[in-house]
């Protein structure tokens, strides 16, 4: 097999979106006459269109960024691109950039209607229209398997991440979640339930419990940023993996998201509630702390729904009671 098909074989073979990242970049420095190659993350950071490198060459190695996309000392607005910056306003399918001795050819990758990654392939020549079409048939192998990867990884009906990848999330936020000066939880896991979702469908019929649920997919989508996780855990219950926030701020987003929906004015049906459940996921793993945000959901759905609830707060008050049996802990 030649060298270049290998590697197309090889980039295939990966079932995760970084890896299989690492693995275009190295593909495309191969090429020939490349001096860098770089995967630039997009991300919204206050209302602002930012990019920073994600993965990037380095004496001919793939090297990836250690560093969250909102606290990047290597981000940037996409403004000062303003080539790139246009190219992903009018959803286009590449740009470029020529200096003398430096040339830059930038590839957004579109999933579903959205670009949140671009490749950056820069050499010091002209890219010759052979060089492109090369380079763009690499892309689109990339493309189309980023596409499929990301199609197994949603749920059909909204979009969100489905149930399935929530645990390979939530290890992969984990490793940033402690605050290292004061140990104090950064990552919140909650869980929201809309209430009496089943007289929706009952009143309704199913096909407007449907619409209400990518309307709270949506709704959710704007209330929350582009490094947390939203997840449909199927039914009408959702889950979210709020990353690098305090307690305070966690309050307040929740209870936003709330309101927020307490507001919404759904067609046809009005308005609706949902109830919220939150714990810390410090401790113990993602079943554990799916288990305390359910139990928190639980409490307030008991105590009158259409509210925010924390596990911690519960068992503060002794609302939730810890109960020893044997060697384990139970709540109830
Ligand atoms: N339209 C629609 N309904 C769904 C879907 N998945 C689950 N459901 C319905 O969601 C409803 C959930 O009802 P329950 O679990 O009784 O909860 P609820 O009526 O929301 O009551 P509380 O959660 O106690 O406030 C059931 O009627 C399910 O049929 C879906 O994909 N689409």
């Amino acid at each position: 097999m030649k060298p270049l098909l290998r590697n197309l074989a090889e980039m295939t073979a990966h079932r995760d979106h970084l890896r299989l990242e690492v693995s275009v970049l190295s593909t495309l420095l191969k090429l020939g006459h490349i001096v860098q190659v770089r995967a630039l993350e997009l991300f919204t950071q206050d209302r602002d269109t930012m990019l920073r490198p994600r993965c990037w060459s380095e004496n001919g190695q793939i090297i990836s960024s250690e560093h969250d996309a909102a606290a990047d000392p290597r981000r940037m607005p996409l403004a000062q691109e303003p080539g790139l910056a246009q190219c992903i306003a009018t959803g286009g399918e590449s740009a470029q950039r020529s200096e003398p001795h430096r040339h830059t050819l930038w590839l957004p990758v579109w999933l579903a209607g959205q670009a949140s990654t671009c490749l950056e392939v820069t050499q010091s020549r002209a890219f010759t229209q052979h060089q492109r079409d090369v380079i763009m048939g690499v892309f689109l192998v990339y493309q189309n398997y980023q596409s499929l990867l990301d199609y197994s990884e949603r749920d059909a009906l909204t979009g969100l991440l489905n149930r399935k990848t929530f645990e390979e999330q939530y290890a992969r936020q984990a490793d940033s979640a402690a605050d290292e000066g004061t140990g104090a939880p950064r990552q919140w896991l909650a869980v929201i339930d809309i209430d009496y979702f089943k007289s929706v469908n009952d009143r309704f019929g199913h096909l407007y419990g449907d619409e209400v649920l990518i309307l709270v997919a949506n709704l959710l989508r704007s209330q929350f940023r582009s490094q947390d996780r939203i997840f449909r855990f199927g039914g009408e219950e959702f889950v979210v993996l709020l990353r690098c926030v305090t307690l305070a701020q966690t309050r307040q987003v929740l209870e936003r998201l709330r309101a927020a929906i307490q507001a919404h004015a759904f067609p046809q049906i009005g308005h609706i509630t949902v109830s919220i459940g939150c714990a810390a996921t410090q401790q113990g793993s993602p079943v554990e702390a799916l288990g305390r945000a359910d139990q928190a959901l639980y409490y307030a759905k008991e105590h009158g729904r259409n509210q925010v609830c924390f596990y911690d707060d519960l068992r503060i008050s002794g609302a939730l009671q810890a109960r020893v049996t044997h060697d384990e802990v139970e709540l109830f």
